[in-house]
């Protein structure tokens, strides 16, 4: 009865409060949940050290730095489910990692979780993975980000059409696209195309770690969304505070 947690301090599992950094709740305050492990290995992932357990040292927000082999802890769902109700806030998102990988246990969490209070409960997915029905009556909103070509992993990993149907028919799914080039943009539109993903539930997000490369993709993706009727987002944590695990 356990979840396998990304850490954010030594021992520690990354259970954080921030605002929603990204796609259609961007801005509101949220207790963040990440879980460990992957089942893709995006060459620019910016929480690597939730999958790749080695060589990334880049220390909490309050500067501690940890040791690269602590990149996780095992605990407990109903002691994870207390540690996320101590932070206060009705909003959950949980992410990784990819969470769904471990939804089983993500369900009985949550089931600890409302029993001690209202939550909506948004999931961060790469949309590889079709989530159980479980699991979908527990989750008030999928934010779910579909890798591409420029992600480097191999396609029929990353894009998987029975998950992609699934989210195309769930109203409260929304498309979170990661593009660096205007080219991954057209690679959006043939996969909305192919799998019928409503334009008005794409958004596209710029590739980049740093305030600079984000503002610099933004101008151009701006274009693109009006010319394609999709939505743009920011990366809020990234302007607030930088590349930095745990905000
Ligand atoms: C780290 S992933 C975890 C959840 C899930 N594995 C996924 O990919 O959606 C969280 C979000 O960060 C995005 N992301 C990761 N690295 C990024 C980067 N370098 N630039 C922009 N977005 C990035 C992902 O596309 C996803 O929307
Ligand atoms: N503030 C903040 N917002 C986020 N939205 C999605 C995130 C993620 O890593 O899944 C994320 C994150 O890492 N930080
Ligand atoms: S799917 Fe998400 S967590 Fe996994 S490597 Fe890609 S961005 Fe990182
Ligand atoms: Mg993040």
């Amino acid at each position: 009865m356990m979840l396998s947690l990304a850490t954010i301090i030594p021992g520690k599992p990354e259970i954080f409060a921030a605002l929603q950094g990204e796609g259609a709740s961007i801005g509101r305050p949220c207790v963040f949940l990440r879980l460990s492990r992957c089942n893709l290995a995006c060459q620019w992932c910016d929480t690597a050290y939730t999958w790749r357990f080695e060589g990334d040292n880049r220390p909490h927000k309050d500067g501690i730095a940890f040791d690269r082999a602590d990149n996780q802890v095992v605990w407990d769902e109903a002691k994870v489910a207390e540690a996320i109700h101590a932070f206060g806030q009705s909003r959950l998102v949980i992410t990784g990692g990819e969470p769904l990988l471990q939804a089983p246990a993500l369900v009985r969490m949550l089931d600890h979780l409302f029993a001690l209070g209202d939550y909506q409960v948004e999931i961060e997915t790469n949309g590889s993975v079709v989530p159980g029905e479980a699991l979908a009556a527990r989750v008030a909103q999928y934010n779910v980000s579909p890798k591409l070509g420029h992600s480097g992993n191999p396609r029929d990993l990353a894009i998987r059409p029975e998950a992609l149907r699934f989210f195309a028919q769930y109203p409260k799914a929304f498309f979170k696209f990661v593009v660096a080039t205007p080219d991954d943009v057209e690679e959006v539109a043939a996969l909305a195309a192919e799998h019928g993903l409503p334009a008005e539930r794409i958004f596209l997000m710029p590739e980049g770690r740093d305030p600079e490369t984000l503002r610099a993709r933004m101008v151009w993706i701006a274009d693109l969304c009006l010319q394609r009727g999709y939505a743009m987002t920011d990366r809020l944590h990234i302007h607030l505070s930088g590349d930095t695990r745990g905000t």
